[in-house]
C-alpha cells in the first residue's frame, strides 16, 4: 500500500516538531513530505528543526500555494488561530485531507468549511484534543451534565498559549450544554467585586483558564449538586500524549467524507 504523504504546517512550533519526529517514526506508513511556515523556513529549518538526518532534505515551504508540489494526501495544521481558517481552506481547495489540530475556528468558520469540504468531496478532522484522555474526559462530562446541570470548567495550560479558553474546554461547554437543561449558576444576586473573578460565562456556566509556567495542558470538569460532588480531570503532562491521536486521524482520515469535529470520529 502506498505511504500517506504528510505536510506539517506550523513545524516549527512546539506541536509541529512533536508530529514531525512522529511521522518520520512512522515512515513504514506515513511518509513526511513537508512543512510549512509562511514567516521563514528553509530546507535546513525542516532538517535542523527534526535533528533526524533522513528529513535533510525535506522541503519547507514559506508559500501556501508552493506546498502542492509536495503532492500531500493529508495536511496537519498546528498554527495559529489566525492562520487555521486560511491553511484549512487551501487544503479543501486543494483536495489535500486536513488534520486540524489548532485551536479558534468558531462555530460560523467550521460550518462553511463543512460547506466547502461536501463541495469539494475531501474529507477531514478537526480535533480540539488528540490525547485520549481527553476524548474521554469529555465524553464523561458530557454524560454526567444529564444529571449534574451545575458545573464549572477549570483549564490550566503552560504560559506560552496565545488562546484563553482552550479549544478543549469550549468543546467541552459545548457537549455539555447538548445535554445540560439551561441554567445560569450561582447566587442570582452575585457581583463581582474584582472583574473577571468568575471565569467566562458560556450558557450560564463559568469556565477559568489558568496559565502557568510548567504547565502543558489539563483540564478539570467539577460539577456540585446537593450534598455531593463529582470532579473529571484529564493531564496532558507531555506532548507525546497527543500524538496517538495524531497518528491515528492521519491514518484514518481518509476514511470520512466529509469534514468531522472530534477524534471521536475515528476511533
Ligand atoms: N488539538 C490538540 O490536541 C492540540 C492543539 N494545540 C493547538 O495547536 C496550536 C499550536 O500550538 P503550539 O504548537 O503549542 O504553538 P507554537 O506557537 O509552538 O507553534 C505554532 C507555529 O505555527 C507557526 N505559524 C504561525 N502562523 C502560521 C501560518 N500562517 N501558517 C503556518 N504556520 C504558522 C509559528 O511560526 P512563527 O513562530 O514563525 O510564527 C509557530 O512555529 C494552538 O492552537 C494550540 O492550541 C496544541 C496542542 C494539542
Ligand atoms: O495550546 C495547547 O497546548 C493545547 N491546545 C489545545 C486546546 O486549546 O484545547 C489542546 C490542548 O489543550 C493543548
Amino acid at each position: 500500500m502506498a505511504k500517506i504523504r504528510v505536510i506539517v504546517a506550523g513545524f516549527k512550533g512546539r506541536m509541529g516538531k512533536t508530529t514531525c519526529e512522529t511521522i518520520l517514526a512512522h515512515n513504514k506508513t506515513f511518509e513526511l513530505v513537508g512543512g510549512y511556515d509562511p514567516h521563514g523556513a528553509t530546507d535546513k529549518d525542516l532538517g535542523t528543526q527534526i535533528e533526524v538526518s533522513a528529513a535533510q532534505h525535506l522541503p519547507a515551504f514559506t508559500e501556501i500555494e508552493e506546498t502542492v508540489t509536495a503532492k500531500p494526501d493529508v495536511w496537519v495544521d498546528f498554527t495559529t488561530p489566525d492562520a487555521v481558517y486560511g491553511n484549512t481552506k487551501f487544503c479543501l481547495q486543494h483536495q489535500i485531507m486536513p488534520v486540524i489540530g489548532t485551536t479558534g475556528l468558531t462555530n460560523d468558520q467550521i460550518t462553511e468549511l463543512q460547506a466547502l469540504a461536501k463541495k469539494q468531496q475531501v474529507g477531514g478532522l478537526i480535533v480540539p484534543n488528540f490525547a485520549l484522555s481527553a476524548v474521554l474526559m469529555m465524553k464523561f462530562a458530557q454524560e454526567a451534565a444529564q444529571y449534574f446541570p451545575d458545573v464549572e470548567i477549570i483549564e490550566l495550560h503552560h504560559d506560552h498559549k496565545k488562546d484563553a479558553p482552550s479549544g478543549t474546554a469550549l468543546r467541552t461547554a459545548e457537549l455539555i450544554a447538548q445535554n445540560r437543561r439551561p441554567k445560569r449558576q450561582g447566587a442570582p444576586d452575585e457581583k463581582e467585586t474584582l472583574p473577571g473573578v468568575r471565569g467566562g460565562d458560556y450558557q450560564g456556566m463559568r469556565i477559568h483558564s489558568v496559565r502557568l509556567p510548567g504547565l502543558i495542558a489539563h483540564q478539570q470538569v467539577q460539577f456540585g449538586s446537593v450534598g455531593e460532588g463529582l470532579t473529571i480531570r484529564q493531564d496532558s503532562y507531555d506532548r507525546a500524549s497527543f500524538m496517538t491521536g495524531v497518528v491515528l486521524a492521519i491514518e484514518k482520515v481518509h476514511e470520512l467524507n466529509d469534514l468531522k469535529v472530534g477524534l471521536e470520529n475515528v476511533l
